[in-house]
């Protein structure tokens, strides 16, 4: 059984942080692993309350399920701290970690801060060097760049700049970028791609870009390669946020459920992947 871990805070909510993390595991048919970084007193409204985790006891989390259960890929959320980042960064060169992806999460969409500004030169210059892929929302490649991003040209070249602070892949996404359409970018150190999907009129996407990066590791984990990776982690959260439930008096969670509610060619697509693979996977035993 293909086995993820996320690193990553909690949201009391569940539809951002770990819980989301582990809900999209489970829907791809991947064994979901937690080491928690903090955890939020958190709603649909914002972030009511922080209390963060020792470094040391975060470093243990992921020494425990990586010595006995094993790792095949592995995501990063909230990390807080610069501390943290470094017990994380540490515990990645130590367990061999390849298939790492990073999702710089910086600020929550109500505004609260869930990296300590100072962390974010530790996450620049430590944290992106080891990512097999590094998945920025535009605000957070703006400071991970300090310039501003304003039009798709923008976060091209936005993509190969980060890229060359030493991650090997980079997704900007788009997300926050007014229009019709929601338009990520995509680079693998040698071409950009865009990925393209209609905006879908809601607020309730807290957690899109937890759902996404953790649908991506999924997909990472099983094996698939990477741009086929990040095509259906694409259809995954483009579901979720199509898939319609308002909880909440805020902006509302995604439906990590979508998939198994509709019985429509999406769903055919995902699932259908994953029984071509298991086909695959018995026919060579
Ligand atoms: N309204 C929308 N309709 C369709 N796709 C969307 C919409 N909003 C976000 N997405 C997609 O969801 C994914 C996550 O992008 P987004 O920019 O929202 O991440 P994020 O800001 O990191 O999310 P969060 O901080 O809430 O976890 C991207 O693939 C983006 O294109
Ligand atoms: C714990 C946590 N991680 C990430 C985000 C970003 O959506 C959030 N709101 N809360």
């Amino acid at each position: 059984m293909p086995r993820a871990l996320t690193i990553a805070g909690s949201d009391s909510g569940g539809g951002a942080g770990i819980q989301a993390d582990l809900k999209t595991f489970q829907m791809l048919g991947v064994f979901g692993m937690s080491a928690l970084t903090a955890v939020t007193a958190q709603n649909t409204m914002g972030v009511q309350g922080i209390h963060d985790l020792p470094p040391d006891f975060v470093r243990q989390q992921i020494d425990s399920v990586a010595s006995d259960i094993g790792i095949d890929a592995a995501k990063t959320g909230m990390l807080s701290q610069p501390e943290i980042i470094e017990a994380v960064v540490a515990a990645m060169k130590e367990h061999h970690i390849e298939k790492l992806v990073v999702d710089p999460v910086m600020v929550a969409k109500g505004g609260a801060r869930l990296l300590v500004p100072a962390a974010e030169r530790v996450l620049r210059e430590q944290l992106l060097p080891i990512a097999y892929v590094v998945t920025p929302n535009i605000p957070e490649a703006e400071a991970l760049l300090l310039r501003r991003i304003e039009t798709v040209d923008d976060m091209r070249d936005a993509a190969k700049r980060i890229c060359d602070m030493g991650a090997q892949r980079v997704i900007i996404k788009g997300g926050h970028l007014p229009g019709g359409s929601s338009i990520d970018i995509l680079y693998d150190g040698t071409n950009v791609d865009e990925l393209h999907a209609d905006r879908i009129d809601t607020k309730n996407t807290h957690g899109t870009g937890c759902t996404f990066s953790s649908a991506l590791t999924a997909w990472l984990a099983r094996g698939v390669e990477f741009t086929m990776a990040v095509g259906r982690a694409k259809q995954f959260i483009t579901a979720a946020i199509a898939g319609g439930i308002s909880l909440g008096h805020g902006h509302g969670p995604t439906n990590h459920w979508a998939l198994m509610e509709q019985q429509d060619t999406v769903t055919k697509q995902i699932w259908g992947h994953m029984d071509g693979e298991l086909h695959e996977v018995n026919g060579n035993q």
